[in-house]
């Protein structure tokens, strides 16, 4: 199942810088490792913002949640889901 996912992403000004950069660095390293699974299909930065939109292709519903509540900045994102379905429109779909 494949499904739009934006994440706005505020991290609070005085977090330590410390747990910032360990918190980015598992944010970057649990995003690759879902993008060589498969699951993680896209991830294009949305301009002038700290967010992202991001295609996910996965098995169910919660499957997405389990991995979205997994995101290490999962607890400064809000997250709006988007299930996506084949376009008529599409050449592929023909
Ligand atoms: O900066 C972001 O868009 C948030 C986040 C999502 C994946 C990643 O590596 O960072």
């Amino acid at each position: 199942m494949l499904f739009a996912v934006r994440m706005d992403v505020e991290i609070p000004r005085d977090l330590d810088p410390g747990v910032r950069a360990d918190l980015l660095a598992r944010e970057k390293a649990y995003c690759q490792e879902l993008q060589k699974s498969g699951e993680w299909v896209h991830i294009w930065r949305c301009v002038g913002q700290h967010a992202n939109i991001s295609v996910f292709d996965v098995a169910d519903n919660e499957a997405l949640h389990r991995i979205l509540w997994d995101l290490p900045l999962f607890p400064y994102m809000r997250i709006e889901v988007t299930p996506l379905a084949r376009h008529p429109s599409d050449l592929a779909a023909e």
